[in-house]
């Protein structure tokens, strides 16, 4: 630290006197008392200084408590434990400190404010918010609005805000139009949400490096706008997992302070074209079953999940495929390794420099992504052929609500590897008691039909001879094979062959929705499906026939990672807000 940003004074919080410090990395002040004897020390890194304000302010409503110019105010992050979930809630503290002149009131809010500019780099002076106004419970637009707005305004953080009016908007919207002077996206929605900007700020990123999405060898470059989550969604996978719990303020404090998470993506291919990127649920089988039903029952918001997963699971399926994967280097972890990837992750911290070849330099992360796919680092594939209840690929743990330690608890989110889960065909019980355990802390993988392995790509195909029977036995309710193909559209974008996926939109029959029906209509007949639907950060995918390669820390989240409990809970001082 510059040693003119160290400053040193008396200052009076109330009628208690405190000496108060800003000295590197934190702004610490210590009651004193009449006979100069120290008491309790409070201290906040500068980095978690949310705003400083000349005066005596309050935030929700905004106003000036009494205007005097010997005060100021400092807003920071302080942490209370969640209860329910395993990160910590975030909320906004303030202290309203009176010094004894106006040259010294000023001096302190000079300095604590280059010391934010110094010891926070990332934090974003402009962004771009997309709400979905019917995501989840439909109360994005009201969430934004009363708890994330004044947040960002305090914080001096100007927004554009769009109310998104149809599905794909925000996708289009950064795929298209200008984006400069932005920092950073805010998805106001679910995983559904955060899937648009995924696709909006990745193709992007493609098109103006002049890289072509379709094909899975290529290196993709990380995009340079960071995304940021407030959870208005159903399952909230991606903000539970990145941030630990589903709370829009703690979210909104990430943001402000310009947290910095990296996470990996995997492009899913069809023949030789980008069919969509997936961060959170690759599955097929039960998972895409239960997508596929749910989509029927939107009107039922969050527990159309609930519905259908249980009208899924009575359904007893299972389905033939062969799955083919390339592992990950074992040495580095194990899905089974019992660890969890927190705030601060060594593995992913060393994968960064795997991944980036050697350097902190922000730059050359951008310009030499290490090349882990061609075909001499590719290593040999692995092919297992069976009857699946389901198979899924995940990029992180997965962890939401209803699953707090998630699909695979011990999958990073940084690490440039994805988890595939293998659940071969068993008895209801067995299967049911697979789904049980991802409710508690009991170990999902410990099962005789279940495998997990730590991948860096997966390809799944149907055995010969099941595609044909799966069309047939779908057609025979819905008209034929034809009318299956037709509902495959391919659209030209930037001049490549881009899968166009819509979902949602009352009253359009979309891509996503004719395949479901198609699917849906084999829950009907007697006869069950010989082929499921790919459920893929909650859209259908047309194809049955993939492959997905994980692409390293290809994002940036304003987050952290889930921070460890056991963090001190400083709720209980006195000032807290509680935003
Ligand atoms: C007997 C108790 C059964 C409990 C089963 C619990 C298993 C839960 C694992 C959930 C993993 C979720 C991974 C995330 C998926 C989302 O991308 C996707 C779309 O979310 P959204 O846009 O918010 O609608 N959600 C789903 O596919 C829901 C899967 C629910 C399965 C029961
Ligand atoms: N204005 C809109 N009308 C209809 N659909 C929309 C709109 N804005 C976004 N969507 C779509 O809604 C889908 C679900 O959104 P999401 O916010 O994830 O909610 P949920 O978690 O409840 O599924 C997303 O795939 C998104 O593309
Ligand atoms: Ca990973």
């Amino acid at each position: 630290m510059e040693p003119e940003l160290r400053l040193e004074s008396s200052l009076w919080v109330g009628n208690k006197r405190y000496r108060a410090v800003l000295t590197g990395w934190h702004f610490n002040w210590t009651e004193v008392d009449k006979k100069n004897r120290e008491k309790k020390t409070i201290s906040v890194p500068v980095a978690e200084v949310v705003g400083v304000e000349e005066g005596r302010i309050d935030v929700l409503p905004r106003k000036s408590v009494e205007d005097t110019d010997k005060d100021f105010t400092v807003f920071y992050v302080k942490r209370c434990s969640s209860g329910s979930s395993y990160g910590l809630l975030w909320r906004l503290g303030q202290t309203q400190f009176s010094c004894p002149s106006r040259v010294l009131r000023d001096q302190w809010t000079k300095h604590l404010r280059t010391a934010l500019k110094t010891h926070s780099p990332l934090r974003p002076h402009r962004l771009l918010v997309f709400i979905n106004p019917f995501g989840g419970k439909k109360k994005g637009r009201q969430t934004y609005h009363s708890l994330v707005a004044p947040l960002f305004e305090l914080a001096g953080i100007s927004s554009h805000v769009i109310v998104t009016e149809r599905a794909n908007q925000a996708r289009d919207h950064l795929l298209k139009k200008d984006l400069t002077g932005f920092d950073g996206v805010v998805c106001v929605g679910g995983d559904g949400m955060f899937s648009e900007i995924l696709h909006g700020l990745i193709g992007r990123t493609q098109q103006e490096a002049g890289l072509c999405e379709n094909d899975p060898a290529v290196t993709l470059q990380p995009c340079p706008l960071h995304i940021g989550i407030i959870p208005a969604g159903s399952t909230d996978c991606v903000c539970y997992a990145t941030v630990g719990v589903i709370d829009p303020v703690t979210s909104a404090l990430h943001i402000i302070i310009g947290d910095s998470q990296p996470l990996d993506v995997g492009s899913v291919h069809q023949a030789s074209a980008l069919v969509h990127y997936s961060v959170s649920l690759l599955g097929y089988g039960f998972y895409g079953d239960v997508l596929a039903e749910s989509e029927k029952h939107r009107w039922m918001g969050p527990l159309r999940y609930d519905y259908s997963g249980t009208k899924v699971y009575l359904s007893n399926r299972s389905y033939a495929g062969i799955v083919q994967y390339l592992p990950a280097d074992p040495v580095l972890s194990s899905p089974r390794d019992r660890t969890r990837c927190l705030s601060g992750c060594s593995v992913c911290s060393r994968s960064t420099e795997r991944l980036f070849h050697h350097s902190s330099d922000s730059a050359s992360l951008h310009s030499s992504h290490y090349s882990q796919f061609s075909n001499d680092s590719e290593g040999e594939w692995v092919t297992v052929e069976g009857r699946f209840k389901c198979v899924s690929l995940t990029c992180m743990s997965s962890s939401c609500p209803k699953s707090p330690l998630g699909l695979s608890p011990s999958a990073h989110l940084a690490d440039g590897t994805g988890d595939l889960i293998l659940v071969w065909d068993t008895h209801p019980l067995g299967f049911l008691k697979f789904l049980y355990r991802h409710t508690s802390t009991q170990d999902q993988f410990d099962l005789p039909f279940v495998e997990v392995h730590r991948v860096k790509a997966v390809r799944f195909s149907l055995p010969s001879g099941k595609e044909v029977e799966a069309y047939e036995e779908t057609g025979a309710m819905s008209g034929g094979i034809d009318e299956e193909r037709i509902y495959v559209e391919t659209v030209s974008r930037n001049g490549s062959q881009q899968q166009l996926t819509e979902r949602g939109t009352e009253g359009e029959v979309t891509n996503e929705q004719k395949t479901a029906d198609l699917f849906l209509c084999g829950l009907c007949c007697s006869k069950a499906p010989a082929v499921s639907v790919w459920n893929c950060d909650g859209e259908i995918l047309p194809f049955t026939e993939i492959l997905c390669r994980i692409h390293g820390q290809l994002v940036r989240l304003y987050a952290r990672g889930i921070e460890d409990g056991a963090v001190v809970d400083n709720c209980s001082e006195e000032n807290d807000l509680n935003v």
